[in-house]
């Protein structure tokens, strides 16, 4: 495997690499959903590189950056077993020298919304680290999780906006076998909570059938019935349990089943002290 630790090295090894390459962004503390996007970037290139980057700017400061779970060596050691052989792994003064001059990166429609109200400093975090993680890597793709969905069409507008000439690839969300979104973050749940956590997918899964199967077409309805799903599983407290629109993200009148593209159901709810997050696109075949 090789590692680049600096800019420099990570552009040496991009450039001594013939081909297509993918980049898959991560924070690290890897599962299934992190190796899913990496056999997403061997579909589409020949060359993966993955880079590993607990960022620091997405995190507001009551938010659990120092705790956050790093496990580097088992993060190796699972990316080399799924044929990765190119990884950037840069520290904080890498990407955030201490004499730089802070830029802002907002998509301003998308950003203050759903995550975004709850988790102010977030989208600004992300899109500036990603910015510069496309411009130091120079990718022919990227490929994200569906799981962040608010952040998966953020950067896919972003990179299309500013002409970035390179490609977001979305890919579906992997889940435990209960239904449970994989996360890193669900290392955090004790036993009773991980039982309890999967209100979040039974709350989008009623909703798909109350759309897809009974044909219901007010949003406030199938809201208020993922609401009380979620409740009932003794979730701390719910930000949001929602139908948008799927790449507006704005509320919607109306489940119009014809819409093209369908809506989406996005939820992120607190189990004791992890906050989780999920999504799912309804009535998209209609
Ligand atoms: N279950 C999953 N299925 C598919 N992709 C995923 C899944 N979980 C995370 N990803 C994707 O992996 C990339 C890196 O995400 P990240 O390292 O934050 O992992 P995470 O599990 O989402 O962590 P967190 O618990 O912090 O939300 C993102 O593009 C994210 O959407
Ligand atoms: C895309 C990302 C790696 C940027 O820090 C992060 O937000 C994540 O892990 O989803
Ligand atoms: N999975 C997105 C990264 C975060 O929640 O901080």
């Amino acid at each position: 495997m090789d590692i680049a630790k600096t800019i420099e090295e990570v552009r040496k090894m991009r450039y001594s690499t013939p081909g297509k390459i993918a980049l898959v962004p991560t924070m690290g503390a890897l599962h299934e959903g992190h190796l899913s996007l990496v056999e997403e970037g061997y579909k589409h290139a020949d060359h993966v590189i993955v880079y590993i980057f607990v960022n620091p700017t997405q995190f507001a400061p009551h938010e659990d950056f120092d705790a956050y779970p790093r496990s580097i060596d088992d993060d190796l050691a699972k990316l080399k077993k799924v044929g990765v052989k190119h990884i950037f792994l840069p520290n904080i003064d890498e990407i955030y020298p201490a004499d730089g001059i802070p830029c802002e990166v907002d998509v301003a429609n998308l950003n203050g919304i759903l995550e975004g109200e709850f988790r102010p400093h977030f989208f600004g975090g992300v899109c500036r680290v990603l910015t510069k993680m496309f411009n130091i890597v120079q990718p022919h793709f990227a490929v994200m999780g569906q799981k962040d969905y608010q952040q998966l069409q953020i950067v896919t507008a972003m990179v299309e906006d500013m002409c970035m000439p390179m490609r977001v690839i979305a890919a579906p969300t992997k889940r435990e076998d209960d239904g449970l979104a994989m996360s890193s973050r669900n290392v955090y749940l004790n036993d009773k909570e991980r039982r309890q956590s999967t209100g979040i997918f039974k709350a989008l899964q009623q909703a798909k059938h109350m759309i897809e199967v009974g044909g219901e077409t007010d949003p406030e309805v199938v809201e208020s019935a993922m609401n009380d799903i979620i409740s009932t599983h003794h979730f701390d407290s719910i930000d949001y349990a929602t139908i948008r629109h799927p790449r507006t993200l704005q509320p919607i009148d109306c489940i119009e089943p014809k819409l093209s593209g369908g809506v989406v159901g996005l939820i992120a709810a607190h189990m004791g002290k992890t906050r989780l997050i999920d999504n799912m696109i309804f009535g998209s075949n209609q």
